[in-house]
């Protein structure tokens, strides 16, 4: 059928209307007319691939991968860059649109007021006029959008050939180059070889080596053997799992840290009153709290970067790494912790792409700290957190957003909330 896309949905798909019902395609945009051909139908609404451009926006670009184009059939065409065959700027104004209809559809905000809030999706780092990393000689104004990923994961199939799946399934597509990734990786070659009896080789950048020396990249295969990397953020290291979870984008850490630090509300709270840094992973954010004279307990369920958060702070001496899954935590402070114990804290929260959810949430709300900073890779599961933050009499009171992720749907929101 030939559909006219008139929006965007979230998590990379695009909208369109036939006979009356919603139909969600991926590798269009809107304004564009598609042929396409339906591969799931449900009662309120369908699933379509896109098959053909008959009428291409002025946005319309060549796939950053040219394994992920729309002219390669769908079920080959990489998956791993689902915005990339659209110009960078209005790639960042489908992410607003996406975090403004969060706002206002699921998490009722006044669409008036989010309007008037005019949500913007920044770039990052040189892209946006500064160098984040302190690292020298890059320039990635030349190829905006591309050379940010420090890791990148590449699957294995039976044959032992690599590559990203395809969208929406578990076939690997073998690609002749990584644009997306720093070069460092790219020039490991790895994605040209096979690897027969792997299941997933990860490439990783280890800033433990100077800037262009050999081994600052690495390739971990299946879940690593528990060595560490370091990763630098403004000049200070971290020791990092070289299968475990860092910001991806090369930019990534360095803008969150001084997003999460520019919101801080000074006048709300007290240095020596107790801060939380939930699901800290390696202890970004309580690193960065601790260098700026905070107490902070950091909470992180996996044992191995609950310790790397111990070793990565322990020189600041005002960091608490504590291993436990952050709903069990605030669970009991909530029964436990004085009355007003929290009352002049911060909590900075940055939950996996599901989100705090209702109990852990509720349990915050029970503390009762003096702000709320919630750093979000998912705007869905951070307006469902909002609203009920919202219901408990908390006020959103600043946003920013970020696209930490060019290329694909994904995007970086940081939120503060106050009492
Ligand atoms: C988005 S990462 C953020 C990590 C860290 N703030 C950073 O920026 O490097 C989410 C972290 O939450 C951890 N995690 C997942 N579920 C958790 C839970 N229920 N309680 C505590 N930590 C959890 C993950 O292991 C991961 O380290």
């Amino acid at each position: 059928m030939d559909l006219d896309v008139t929006g965007v949905a979230h998590q990379g798909v695009f909208v369109a209307r036939h006979e009356g019902r919603v139909v969600f395609v991926p590798d269009a945009i809107p304004g564009e007319r598609v042929r396409a051909r339906i591969v799931e139908e449900r009662r309120r609404f369908a699933r379509a691939v896109a098959l053909e451009v008959l009428e291409a926006s002025p946005d319309r670009r060549p796939h950053v991968l040219p394994e992920g184009g729309i002219d390669r059939a769908p079920g080959q065409r990489a998956g791993s860059a689902d915005f990339g065959h659209i110009a960078l700027p209005r790639q960042r104004e489908l992410k607003a649109t996406v975090l403004a209809d969060a706002l206002t559809r699921i998490g009722r905000f006044d669409a008036a007021e989010v309007a008037g809030w005019r949500l913007a999706v920044s770039p990052v780092g040189a892209e946006a006029g500064r160098d984040a990393t302190d690292r020298p000689g890059l320039d990635i104004t030349a190829r905006p959008g591309r050379r940010w990923r420090t890791r990148e994961t590449l699957h294995v199939d039976d044959a032992g050939r690599c590559g990203p799946y395809a969208a929406r399934s578990h076939t690997v597509v073998p690609v002749a180059g990584l644009p997306l990734a720093v070069d460092e990786l790219e020039e490991l070659g790895a994605h040209r070889r096979p690897w027969p009896g792997h299941e997933r080789v990860q490439l990783v950048i280890d800033e433990a080596a100077p800037f262009d020396a050999p081994g600052r990249a690495r390739v971990i295969v299946d879940g690593g053997r528990g060595r560490t990397v370091l990763r630098r953020v403004h000049g200070v290291d971290f020791a990092v799992d070289e299968a475990g979870f860092w910001q991806v984008h090369r930019d990534a850490p360095a803008t969150l840290v001084d997003t999460v630090a520019g919101l801080v509300d000074v006048d709300r709270i007290d240095a020596d009153a107790p801060h939380l840094d939930l699901y800290g992973g390696v202890g970004l954010f309580a690193v960065w709290l601790a260098r700026a004279g905070l107490a902070v307990t950091t909470v992180e369920a996996d044992a191995r970067a609950s310790e790397l958060a111990a070793r990565n702070a322990a020189s600041l001496g005002r960091v608490d790494a504590r291993c436990e899954p952050a709903e069990r935590f605030l669970r009991r402070e909530a029964q436990q912790a004085p009355a007003g114990m929290y009352a002049r804290s911060l909590v900075v929260l940055d939950p996996p792409r599901s989100g705090a959810g209702r109990r852990a949430i509720a349990d915050l709300v029970r503390l009762a700290p003096a702000q709320v900073i919630y750093v979000a890779c998912d705007p869905v599961a951070l307006v469902r957190d909002a609203r009920l933050l919202v219901d408990a009499g908390w006020r959103l009171d600043r946003l920013r957003a970020f696209d930490l992720f060019p290329h694909s749907h994904h995007f970086e929101t940081v939120a503060s909330f106050v009492r």
